[in-house]
């Protein structure tokens, strides 16, 4: 008889009593890949315990953030260092109405090719600048994807959002 494999264990549901149970995931993407990466952190951050609500940047306006204690972007940039169509609008008037994240929780996903370099990333890291700007607490460092995404960039996506969910439940303090 073959040895059977060990299952991978499913993540635990973490204690939320120190943390909201809503999540706000913004998407900022062009062609799809981000909506892919943000759909499997949604739904890990889902497993758990929050309740994690997406949002395309399309139809977000900056006073949604001001709703919510935790918030997660995962955006792509695109044509040389610019935001994607859909978050253009969203940008600016984030940039215009600055709402006050009042040390909001947040973590930032970007989708980027490095073959674009010096342009690398510059819409994730721009969005990134602006939540702290406006007084958000980053709960994870910023969390690139190069490329793709392939499978193992969604799963690196996925052990993000729960490092991003553990500082959420600690209260928003950054993870280690
Ligand atoms: C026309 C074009 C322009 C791009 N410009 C950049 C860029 O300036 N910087 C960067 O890091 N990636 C850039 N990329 C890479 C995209 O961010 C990457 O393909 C990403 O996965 C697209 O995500 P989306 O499907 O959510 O739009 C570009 C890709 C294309 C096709």
């Amino acid at each position: 008889m073959q040895p059977r494999l060990p299952l991978a264990a499913p993540p635990a549901v973490l204690d939320l009593t120190a943390a909201h149970p809503d999540v706000l995931v913004l998407v900022g993407t062009q062609t799809g890949n981000s909506e892919v990466v943000a759909d499997a952190v949604a739904e890990r951050l889902g497993d758990l315990g929050f309740a994690a609500h997406v949002l395309d940047m399309a139809e977000a306006v900056p006073e949604d953030l001001e709703a919510y204690r935790q918030l997660v972007a995962v955006l792509c940039t695109w044509s040389d260092g610019t935001y994607p169509d859909n978050a253009v609008d969203f940008a600016e008037s984030l940039e215009a109405v600055r709402p006050a994240l009042d040390g909001a929780a947040f973590g930032v996903v970007g989708l980027g090719d490095r073959d674009y370099d010096p342009y690398y990333q510059t819409a994730a890291l721009r969005l990134r600048d602006l939540f702290l700007e406006l007084g958000g607490a980053e709960a994870a460092p910023l969390h690139d994807i190069d490329g793709g995404p392939t499978p193992a960039d969604v799963a690196g996506a996925e052990a993000w959002a729960e490092r991003c969910a553990r500082a959420f439940a600690a209260g928003g303090a950054k993870a280690p």
